[in-house]
């Protein structure tokens, strides 16, 4: 696998840092409240449960999964849930844990989804953002780093579903994928 990486772009101690970090603000800034964080499957695994370990407040997890209409590296804009969530979130204090933010799509999607629902707060953690690869504005609270488009794996990122697995953040050879 580790043949397959051009270069690692975040070492597994800088995401423990960072995760840490994250942890953290949340800890400070969420005190005397209850805390779901939701992740978004299956990218965000390894972040939210390196995240949720180092946060001290009380806190509770679920998972969402979604799709995009239209397969392909450019999302389509459409979001299909393909799992929803098992609590209700009316009056919670909701954070969404993402891997990475791309276009942009699929947390404006889940963000207008679940504000429906009435949560006391709804905001997003994300360890990835790829802002100049933004098609709709996202305000994410709380972002580990800022990203160039390059096509990274790892950290529970995948190229066809591989590389998930791998505990640092890295561009993948475009021999692999191209
Ligand atoms: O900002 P966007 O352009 O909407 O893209 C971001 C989404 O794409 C990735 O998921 P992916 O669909 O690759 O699924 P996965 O998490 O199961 O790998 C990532 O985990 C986000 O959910
Ligand atoms: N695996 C992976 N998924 C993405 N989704 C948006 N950007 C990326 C990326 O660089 N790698």
């Amino acid at each position: 696998m580790n043949n397959d990486i051009e270069r690692v772009l975040i070492s597994e101690e800088d995401i423990e840092k960072k995760v840490i970090e994250i942890a953290e603000s949340i800890s400070e800034e969420y005190k005397g409240k209850e805390v779901i964080l939701i992740g978004i499957l299956k990218g965000s695994v390894m972040f939210m449960s390196d995240l949720m370990k180092k946060i001290t407040i009380p806190c509770k997890m679920d998972f969402m999964a979604v799709s995009s209409y239209g397969e392909g590296s450019e999302s389509s804009g459409v979001v299909r849930i393909l799992k929803d969530l098992d609590f209700e979130i009316r009056d919670k204090h909701i954070i969404l844990v993402e891997d990475i933010i791309d276009s942009g799509v699929t947390l404006t999607y889940l963000l207008k989804y679940l504000n429906a629902r009435k949560p006391a707060s709804l905001e997003i953690a994300c360890l990835l953002n790829k802002k100049d690869r933004r098609k709709v504005e996202v305000n994410a609270k709380y972002i580990g780093y800022d990203v160039a488009d390059y096509f990274l794996v790892g950290y529970g990122l995948d190229f066809a579903e591989k590389y998930r697995n791998l505990p640092y953040v890295g561009i993948l050879k475009e021999e692999v994928y191209k």
